[in-house]
């Protein structure tokens, strides 16, 4: 059978990144998905956003939610201070795979944990697996319609805190409106919107900053 997409991105990753150099990994996969093949990594507008809002959170702690072949992963970690963890969460395993090699190619293979499952059965674990209060940094970057729900669990299990900022992507595309809808017009938010486009298209998109207010 033909390789899959991942593999193929694994590939391109393999052949034109300089192993421990982050940024060499993040250029060669925009590059096969500018060149070559889409893929739904941030991609590079809305990760230079990413970058941006993660070095002003400075966070200790960090959740993604939805790995794929781990570029957005990459591009958080290579920002983060040594001490610091960041927890991603990927349910397809073939996904997982390929993206622990892209993390391991980046050299932040030390500073990630990639967790199989769905974010529903592992959120509620979290606190106990990894001795965490909060996360002061969220991704979201699964399904677009579990987006509103994990929120939500994730205040539920007490594990976001007064600061704490969760970055949505694909708020305009695919949409996510009715977390939109939450995190705009809940006092618990303080809520802002970054206009881009989709990874790799001229096709308008946009990332959601909320920033947690406290209990
Ligand atoms: O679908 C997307 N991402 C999600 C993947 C599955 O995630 C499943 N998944 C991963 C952990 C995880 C944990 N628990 C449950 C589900 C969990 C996604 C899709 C597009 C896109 C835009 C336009 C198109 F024409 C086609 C696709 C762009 C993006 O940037 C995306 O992020
Ligand atoms: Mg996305």
């Amino acid at each position: 059978t033909r390789t899959t997409r991942p593999q193929r991105l694994l590939q391109a990753v393999s052949i034109n990144a300089v192993r421990g150099d982050p940024d060499s990994v993040i250029k060669a996969i925009d590059h096969f998905c500018k060149h070559t093949e889409w893929a739904m990594n941030v991609g590079d507008e809305k990760g230079a956003i990413l970058d941006l809002v993660v070095m002003e959170t400075c966070p200790s702690t960090v959740l993604e939610l939805g790995t794929y072949c781990g570029y957005s992963t990459v591009r958080i970690t290579r920002l983060l201070p040594p001490a610091t963890k960041l927890i991603t969460v990927e349910m397809n395993p073939e996904y997982a795979h390929v993206a622990r090699q892209v993390i391991q190619h980046a050299g932040l293979q030390d500073k990630v944990c990639v967790l199989e499952g769905e974010s529903a059965d592992l959120i509620p674990k979290m606190a106990n697996m990894f001795g965490i209060q909060a996360f002061d940094f969220v991704f979201l970057d699964h399904w677009k319609d579990h987006y509103l729900p994990d929120i939500r669990l994730l205040e539920d299990c007490g594990l976001l805190a007064q600061g704490s900022v969760v970055l949505a992507d694909n708020v305009v595309c695919p949409g996510a409106p009715d977390y939109l809808n939450y995190v705009r017009y809940n006092l618990k938010y303080s809520s802002r919107f970054y206009q881009a486009h989709l990874e790799y298209t001229r096709v308008l998109d946009g990332l959601e900053r909320s920033e947690y207010q406290g209990d």
